[in-house]
């Protein structure tokens, strides 16, 4: 459906999702003024304490689907030679080089060698780092990712590394998004027929097949979104530091109905959608989070991390129109089952196309949102009861457990998603004038 239309005249963006989210009970402009004016804000500050912004991450996991073409790990073109962080800049912070040993190699076309990923953390620090994750190992449910413990794992500390345009496009990001995309294909339930015939049928599927594309789709549109909101002109004839700026004309071409077959608003709208999600699985795992320390070893950075999980709690609660996770995987409790096992290990896959994405930030990004969206929807359908028990000690506790890494990734992509609803506002606001 056409948004524009309904609008009063002048007011054409096709960005003004005047509309409910579908398979949710809200409208998108009520999740514009929750989201901009008040869970933005205090989530934005609370991604940037220690416990949130030290992801734990394998950086050099091979693709497992095809041929590795990931540019900077190329022979030509690997993370030592066109990157100038290397991993191993977790021992040692790497010295930026200039350009000597770079200028004799050939450009890479797609790395991102004005804005590289920057893997340093101070020894210190991770020292720090390695205590607040002693605590509680436990099985991913819906992502493959590696043991927490494993020494390919490294600490990325995100707050350097901001999500934005790196240049990463043409075949192996196609490729990436289409594998993606192919995931949403479950098999199709058969049913008989009058004349006992086998046939297949989309019933009982709809409702969690919609939804996992919806998922991906709101993956899409929020990394596109970071891409317009901060994108990056080289300077004219690539002499001196080119420009980050607002790229409105890419916006538009992405998510207007014209240039999208129809498509971008209900893209956008997918990104609303997720963010729902996301947000009622913090809901749900409230009282698990309500119990954490947010350990870091500073007792006054732990008890402000403390005060903004509840605020933010607080927030959440705050939403009256939840997503209501229990509308999905219902029918008969075998055939249930069985769906949401399918779909698990089609997330799960998505979660292993992320080694193949070939720009190390796009795929740092690509893994925490994937991450994240992950440990949403093991907090939401994990097979498990769904109601918290205190012990007689008076303790708070849920039948499931997460990991830092998993809170971590929670809170950053909901982060993701919380800017990037922010970012189609400034967006809007600029179409319109
Ligand atoms: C996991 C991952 C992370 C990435 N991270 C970054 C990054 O951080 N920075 C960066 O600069 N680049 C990143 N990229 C690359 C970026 O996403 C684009 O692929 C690139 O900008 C080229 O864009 P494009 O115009 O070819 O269309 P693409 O964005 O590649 O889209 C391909 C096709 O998918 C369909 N499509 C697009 N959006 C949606 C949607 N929301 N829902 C459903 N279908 C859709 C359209 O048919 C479109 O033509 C990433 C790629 C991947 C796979």
């Amino acid at each position: 459906a056409m948004v524009g239309a309904q609008l009063p005249p002048g007011k054409s963006c096709f960005c003004k999702l005047a509309e409910a989210v579908d398979e949710c009970a809200c409208a998108v402009d009520s999740v514009d003024g929750f989201n901009n004016n008040k869970m933005f804000p205090v989530l934005q500050a609370l991604l940037q304490k220690d416990f949130f912004r030290y992801y734990k991450v394998n950086m050099e996991r091979p693709c497992p689907f095809w041929p590795d073409d990931r540019e900077c790990g190329s022979k030509e073109c690997g993370i030592e030679h066109c990157d100038d962080e290397v991993p191993e800049g977790l021992r040692k912070p790497p010295a930026r080089p200039n350009g000597s040993q770079h200028a004799a190699k050939e450009p890479c076309e797609d790395s991102n060698n004005f804005d590289p990923l920057d893997m340093t953390i101070s020894s210190a620090k991770k020292e720090k780092l390695q205590d607040m994750d002693l605590h509680d190992e436990n099985e991913d449910k819906f992502c493959d990712v590696d043991d927490e413990h494993s020494a390919s794992m490294h600490y990325v500390d995100l707050a350097r590394n901001p999500e934005r345009y790196t240049g990463y496009k043409g075949n192996s990001a196609q490729k990436v998004w289409q594998s993606i995309y192919q995931e949403n294909c479950f098999k199709p339930d058969m049913k008989f027929d009058k004349n006992f015939l086998l046939h297949p049928t989309t019933t009982g599927l709809c409702l969690e097949k919609r939804v996992f594309f919806r998922l991906i789709s709101a993956l899409h549109t929020a990394i596109t979104i970071s891409i317009a909101a901060h994108n990056y002109k080289p300077a004219p004839h690539g002499f001196g530091e080119g420009t980050w700026y607002r790229n409105v004309d890419m916006f538009k071409a992405r998510f207007s109905p014209e240039t999208t077959w129809g498509e971008g608003p209900q893209r956008l709208k997918n990104l609303y959608f997720v963010y729902l999600l996301e947000l009622r699985a913090l809901v749900k795992a409230a009282p698990y989070l309500q119990n954490e320390m947010f350990y870091t070893g500073d007792d006054v950075e732990d008890s402000e991390t403390r005060q903004a999980v509840e605020r933010i709690i607080d927030i959440a609660n705050s939403f009256k129109d939840h997503f209501d996770e229990t509308m999905m995987f219902t029918g008969i409790e075998s055939h249930a089952r069985e769906l949401r096992e399918e779909f698990r290990q089609h997330f799960m896959n998505i979660s292993r196309i992320m080694d193949c994405v070939g720009c190390d930030k796009c795929r740092l990004w690509g893994k925490l949102q994937t991450h994240g969206m992950g440990t949403a929807l093991k907090i939401l359908f994990s097979d498990i009861p769904s109601s918290h028990y205190r012990t007689p000690n008076g303790v708070v506790q849920l039948p499931f457990q997460l990991t830092r890494n998993e809170v971590v990734a929670l809170f950053q992509s909901l982060g993701r998603y919380a800017s990037s609803i922010r970012e189609v506002a400034e967006f809007r606001r600029i179409l319109d004038v």
